[in-house]
């Protein structure tokens, strides 16, 4: 069998897309902060643009004004803003730092009505309205924390009792009451199954507050890489025995889940281990993967909420389960949670977190999110809090639409790493390149655990290091007109990961209220999702043609537009020819003779007849 792998080297790489332009809609605010900050004749001529483009719009009045004057430089007026604007939850010990973003006082007073609309707003909705129009769903993560907050008893019930099994299920587990039917008799191990929000915060609670010796270590499966699940099942080796595999899926199909579970099943199988008695699953009621479970009889179901998103579901037994089982004091996470969840109700501005937050994001993007929120936390356990936030402010801003059916392209698009690491990487572009961003650093007052702590040199920590290099970046970049707001928590706990979850879902939402989208759909998803399906239903037509080929003459070859023709899709070609390439290169039974750099050349044959499949 020819394989054209190593045949393909050097494909044209394809440029992504900016952001689609599209007509401005009411709620796209001007670009003129930064225009007005610099001299360039072009951003100038940008600002006109935009300006004549305002005017067409019902903009809120005075935003050009506001924006104009740029960020403070004068030492004793900057720490005027900075305590005039701090932000402190005292009880959580948690600070909010927005003066190095350059929002003036006409701004706020010209946002003023939207975020009071975005508070009632968010009261509605935690009140059980319909906040996600499209699915017809009540949108309730809050509830998670505060079960007394659910609009009626019955989910009340739900919420408290799952909370229950899942601290009684974890209990059993750690105390060996729950055990595997191998030798070991107690789980060593976790191996999650799920993507997306089925697995992002369940990584970075693992990462943030696992101990360094927990009870169950945990390992992910959070993709359809067949070579990443052989990484994860060979790393687990002979304790597979004493691996309680959790599935998590809400909608209970998604297919790279599936496939993870089916994997993971027949490294079971070949283990001569009883899969069932070791599975457990979060999902949905009787969706694809409950009825799976049920019937299989795993050793236990816990539900996921049709009310709770998967990118809010860390509070669901989605992200409690798998941190329990870790050691880690999920009443905890919940407690600072449900304190943010109260400091974010306030409708007033500047006592609310979020709003804060939100305000800064609206600024900082001129709510078209023209530029990037780069998430820097200086602290390594905090090292996946980027990735979190990806998802949940890109799937939940990331939207074609608005409210109304305007085109509006809206989103803000999240990276980041850890500080001080990426001061060796990226930051001399934040620092001097092109001026696209604005930064959130996470700061951690607490270096070590008490008694730990030692003086490298005199005077001076390791963490003194840490602290001194956020610090120099923080002025650095603001000396250059780059703004940044500074979230400061004491120390990494559940209650400080908690709450700061909690800010954050907060926040997406009450930005998403101020550009008027549905935080809590992902239509665009589902469009990838189907064409992936075509993708893979267009590889069993190519087979079949082939099949059929190999079938009438056993050495009869055919181009790819003989083979595009017979499956009546002629314009899918190029699709085809990937198709193959990808075969070839994994050694699957067809025989692909020429150049892959020359599509054209290429003969292609499966060389025997399965007649069975003929007649399928
Ligand atoms: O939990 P599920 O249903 O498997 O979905 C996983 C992820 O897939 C998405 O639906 C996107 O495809 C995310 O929103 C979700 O978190």
């Amino acid at each position: 069998m020819a394989s054209l792998s190593g045949l393909c080297s050097s494909f044209p790489s394809v440029k992504p897309n900016n952001r689609i332009g599209g007509e401005l809609s009411p709620v796209r605010k001007d670009s003129l902060a930064v225009s007005t900050r610099s001299n360039s004749s072009f951003k100038h001529s940008v600002a006109r643009e935009v300006s004549a483009d305002l005017s067409k719009t019902n903009d809120v009045a005075g935003l050009k004004q506001a924006k104009q004057g740029g960020l403070e430089k004068d030492p004793k007026a900057l720490w005027r803003r900075y305590v005039d604007w701090l932000y402190q939850h005292k009880e959580l010990g948690l600070y909010l730092d927005v003066s190095r973003i350059g929002f003036s006082d006409e701004f706020v007073s010209e946002m003023e009505p939207r975020f009071q609309a975005a508070f009632k707003a968010m009261e509605e909705l935690e009140r059980g309205a319909i906040a996600n129009p499209d699915e017809g769903r009540m949108v309730g993560h809050y509830w998670l924390r505060n079960a007394k907050l659910a609009p009626n008893p019955f989910l009340q019930v739900q919420i408290d009792k799952t909370l229950a099994a899942v601290c009684d299920f974890a209990d059993a587990v750690i105390s060996g009451k729950i055990k595997p039917p191998s030798p070991e008799g107690r789980f060593t191990q976790i191996l999650s199954v799920g993507i997306g929000g089925s697995a992002l915060g369940p990584q970075f609670v693992a990462e943030a507050l696992a101990p360094d010796n927990p009870p169950l270590k945990i390992r992910f499966i959070d993709n359809t890489d067949p070579a990443g699940i052989d990484h994860q099942i060979a790393q687990l080796g002979p304790e597979l025995a004493s691996t309680l595999v959790i599935v998590i899926s809400k909608s209970g199909g998604t297919p790279e889940t599936r496939n993870g579970l089916l994997e993971v099943q027949k490294a079971f199988r070949e283990a001569g281990l009883d899969f069932a008695k070791q599975g457990v699953a979060i999902t949905q009621e009787n969706s694809l993967l409950d009825n799976t479970t049920r019937i299989e009889g795993w050793v236990a179901r816990f539900p996921m909420f049709d009310w709770v998103g998967g990118r809010t579901s860390e509070m669901s037994a989605v992200g409690l389960l798998p941190a329990a089982l870790q050691g880690v004091d999920i009443r905890e996470m919940l407690i600072g949670a449900s304190m943010m969840d109260e400091a974010t109700r306030s409708t007033v501005l500047r006592k609310n977190p979020a709003a804060l937050l939100a305000l800064c994001w609206y600024w900082a993007t001129d709510g078209i999110g023209s530029k990037d929120m780069v998430v820097l936390p200086y602290k390594d356990s905090l090292l996946l809090f980027s990735r979190y936030l990806q998802q949940l402010v890109m799937e939940s801003l990331g939207k074609e639409f608005d409210l109304d059916g305007n085109r509006v392209n809206q989103g803000i698009s999240v990276y980041g790493n850890k500080g001080s690491t990426d001061q060796h990487a990226y930051i001399q572009q934040l620092r001097e390149g092109v001026h696209n961003f604005f930064v959130t650093f996470i700061e951690v007052l607490r270096d070590r655990p008490p008694g730990h702590d030692w003086e490298l040199e005199p005077g001076v920590t390791c963490g003194d290091y840490l602290f001194g290099m956020l610090q120099g970046t923080r002025s650095a970049l603001y000396a250059n007109d780059r703004e940044s707001i500074t979230v400061t928590v004491q120390e990494v706990t559940p209650r400080s990961v908690g709450a700061l979850i909690a800010l954050y879902e907060r926040a997406v939402g009450i930005y998403a209220s101020l550009v008027n989208i549905n935080a809590y759909h992902q239509p665009g998803v589902e469009a990838g999702k189907k064409a992936a399906g075509e993708v893979l239903a267009l590889q069993k037509r190519v087979l079949a043609v082939l099949n059929e080929a190999s079938c009438e003459d056993p050495a009869e070859s055919l181009t790819l537009q003989e083979i595009a023709d017979r499956c009546h899709a002629p314009d899918d070609i190029e699709m085809i020819y990937k198709i193959i390439e990808h075969m070839a290169a994994n050694d699957r039974a067809l025989i692909a003779e020429g150049d892959c750099g020359s599509p054209y050349s290429l003969k292609v044959f499966l060389g025997e007849c399965n007649v069975d499949e003929l007649y399928a």
